[in-house]
């Protein structure tokens, strides 16, 4: 069987090698299997049959039985011409137009035979046309294979020009399934077809494409969704369990000095009940005998950074060394700064290296480094070099690591010759959907509140006209001792306009708000690194009390002191981003503010956005709507995974199957972590294949 769903599409009957080099550029469509996993992605029921004299604007695609009695052909515009037919019923008559094709259809069309007509109207004047209707004789409608509900396939433009229209889609399928009797081996356990009460294979395939009935459609839909992400699910789990099984890490069973010392004598504050959680996770997991591999997802200013600095506490204390990996310069400063804070007491080696790390200062830091003097290293990529080498490095916090590749993980992963424990944190909180999708072979750690006193910030949307009031309030806060964020949006493709902005905004604050009573720092990145260091130096030691500057401080920056975030042009900036801004304030015990600069003009989208802001401080509430809204292949970090590329499932409609399948999936591995086992053989070989076929995660090379 499954040698036969392997052969070459254009050899199904009706296909050839025209049609089929078609369906493999336009629809990846290469042999008989890949045409049976095009899903349809909508249906129309065809059991419905409408009368001329029933027809509203609204309907989209109808059905109509009726003749033709007359058909002409109509000269418009330069020479060209269209052909207008007269179709009537015994309620009314309405108007078809071709454009295109018109020889064939004068050749072909008959005069006063029952027709059934099917194709979107259109109405003007209260009269309906239907340009380029399929057509298709009354008997041959009647004794066609036709489902009550007929599928309508992705489709393109091309395809449909180059004459294969959904109709000629629809017959390959019905020739695929007269070729190939295809009876689909039953793929899932048996056990688990029973107690889901899931459609067989067979059945779901024969309905989804020729749906007997809703019933069946959704009964064959859930089946083959389930299916898919079940495997998905299968493959991220069972790498964990693997990774658990077969690559062994340092097991970091001594709690030592540094750990207990910083914890009951030297930590600023007490810490939250997530906090404890989460750091009692990792400790589990650097104790046990596998390797870590944990996600470690906390709200912006839910306090990430001493969770961090307790894990690599730990690797130290187990005579092993520990690095930090940020995406940006300014927050791998702003980590090592306040990591250098914190561990003061302690007094441990800690340096940073940046690409703008002088090289003399370099030089130290690699010997040192190589020589196990350096207990932690904080950095960005530069920590990827080959010349950074480590004496024995136990533990990699990567953060942000949406914004690494694959690649550069797993460069970090092989500067040793055991891997490293690896703490991936992420402060955009990504759907617990995505989550399992995207970080499903992780295990996952979430730090769910904020540190005590903190109070929410108010967040408002205004238009530029009140922006002598939004001044107003700016100075009464620098009054307070306050200090204020005002972000410029400088997107890549309109670079110039955007830095013109950024500009004349910096002149225009720095003439309303003059010295010596305000000073204005700007930060932006086409800075040179240490003139952006210098500027931020000032902010956070509050020489400034104004802070003007681009995105490139959306993560990590930490300043308790300033209270007001200022976004201009609101609008343009994403949900995450938005709320990654609003992140830099609020983290001191001091009423905060976030205010959404925009103009008038606002699109239903951004209009979403800013309410949203304005609703929620939650960046798990704000993740989901940023779900809905880009949908998941958007989403920062999707594109390296191959766990988007789905067939029939959708990570936003579909999580309750997404959560269903994960669970059986965790359980079936657990009874049966090889898959040996007769029941779950089947199984297992369509598990290999896909994994060859589709790598949902080359996360470990
Ligand atoms: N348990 C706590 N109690 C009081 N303050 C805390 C606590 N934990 C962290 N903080 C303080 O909250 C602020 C934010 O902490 P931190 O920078 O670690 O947050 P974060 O999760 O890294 O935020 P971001 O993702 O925005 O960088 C810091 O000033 C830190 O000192």
């Amino acid at each position: 069987m499954n040698n036969l769903l392997e052969t070459p599409i254009e050899y199904l009957k009706g296909v050839g090698p025209q049609r089929g080099e078609l369906l493999r550029k336009e629809l990846q469509i290469f042999k008989y299997s890949d045409l049976l996993n095009l899903y349809p992605n909508r249906y129309i029921d065809r059991t419905r049959y409408y009368k001329i004299n029933q027809l509203v604007d609204s309907a989209s695609e109808v059905q109509i039985i009726g003749k033709i009695i007359h058909i002409k052909t109509v000269e418009f515009g330069k020479g060209k011409k269209r052909l207008s037919a007269t179709f009537v019923d015994e309620t009314g008559q309405m108007e078809l137009v071709w454009f295109q094709g018109i020889k064939w259809i004068r050749e072909n069309v008959k005069i006063n035979v029952p027709y059934v007509l099917f194709g979107k109207i259109n109405s003007f004047n209260g009269t309906f046309s239907m340009a380029h209707p399929e057509m298709e004789l009354l008997e041959e409608h009647k004794a066609s294979l036709r489902s009550a509900m007929q599928p309508i396939y992705p489709s393109t433009e091309k395809l449909n020009s180059k004459g294969i229209s959904n109709k000629v889609v629809i017959k390959m399928m019905q020739q695929l399934f007269v070729e190939t009797h295809v009876l689909f081996a039953e793929t899932l356990p048996t056990y688990l077809v029973e107690e889901l009460q899931l459609l067989p294979k067979h059945l779901a395939m024969f309905n989804i494409h020729f749906p007997k009935s809703q019933e069946l459609l959704s009964k064959a839909q859930f089946r083959l969704k389930f299916e898919e992400l079940f495997f998905i699910q299968l493959q991220l789990i069972s790498k964990n369990l693997i990774r658990k099984h077969k690559i062994k890490g340092h097991p970091f069973d001594k709690v030592g000095d540094y750990f207990s010392t910083m914890y009951t004598h030297y930590l600023p504050f007490e810490l939250t009940n997530a906090q404890k959680k989460v750091i009692k996770e990792i400790r589990n997991d650097l104790g046990s005998n596998a390797q870590m591999n944990r996600l470690l997802q906390g709200d912006v200013g839910s306090g990430k950074t001493i969770v961090a600095l307790m894990s690599m506490l730990i690797a130290l204390d187990n005579g092993f060394q520990a690095c930090l990996m940020a995406p940006t310069e300014i927050l791998a400063a702003q980590h090592f700064n306040g990591i250098l804070e914190l561990a003061k007491p302690l007094n441990i080696n800690i340096k940073l290296l940046t690409g703008s790390t002088k090289s003399s200062e370099r030089k130290i830091i690699h010997q040192e480094l190589e020589e196990g003097r350096l207990h932690i290293i904080i950095g960005t990529h530069a920590l990827l070099e080959d010349k950074v080498k480590f004496h024995n490095l136990g533990l990699a916090i990567i953060d942000e690591q949406h914004r690494f590749g694959v690649e550069q993980r797993s460069k970090l992963w092989h500067k040793n010759t055991i891997p490293p424990h690896i703490l991936v944190m992420t402060a955009t909180p990504i759907p617990r959907t995505l989550a399992m999708s995207l970080y499903g072979d992780l295990d996952i750690s979430v730090i769910d509140e904020l540190p005590p006193g903190r109070k929410p910030i108010l967040t408002v949307h205004r238009y530029d006209s009140n922006r002598l009031k939004v001044w107003k309030f700016i100075r009464d806060e620098i009054e307070k001792g306050r200090q204020i964020y005002i972000v410029y949006p400088l997107i890549q493709e309109s670079e110039k306009m955007d830095y013109k902005d950024l500009m004349d905004g910096y002149e225009s604050i720095s003439r309303d708000f003059p010295l010596p009573k305000y000073a204005v720092s700007i930060v932006h990145g086409q800075m040179k690194p240490s003139d952006k260091d210098e500027e931020m130096r000032r902010f956070s030691e509050g020489k400034t009390n104004i802070m003007v500057a681009t995105t490139v401080i959306e993560v990590g920056v930490n300043v308790p002191n300033a209270s007001v975030m200022i976004i201009e042009s609101a609008e343009r900036f994403g949900l995450s981003q938005l709320h990654q801004l609003r992140g830099r304030v609020g983290r001191g015990a001091e009423q905060s503010y976030c205010i959404l600069m925009t103009g008038n003009k606002l699109s239903n989208e951004s209009k979403t956005r800013l309410e949203t802001m304005c609703k929620t401080n939650d960046g798990f509430e704000i993740a989901e709507v940023d779900l809905k809204l880009r949908g998941p292949g958007d989403i920062m970090g999707t594109q390296q995974s191959g766990v988007l590329n789905l067939q029939i499932a959708d990570l936003i409609k579909d999580k309750d199957i997404l959560q269903l399948a994960r669970y059986h999936a965790i359980q079936l591995l657990k009874k049966d972590p090889g898959m040996e086992k007769p029941e779950h053989q089947k199984l297992r070989e369509v598990f290999i294949a896909l994994g060859k076929k589709k790598n949902i995660w080359n996360y470990i090379s």
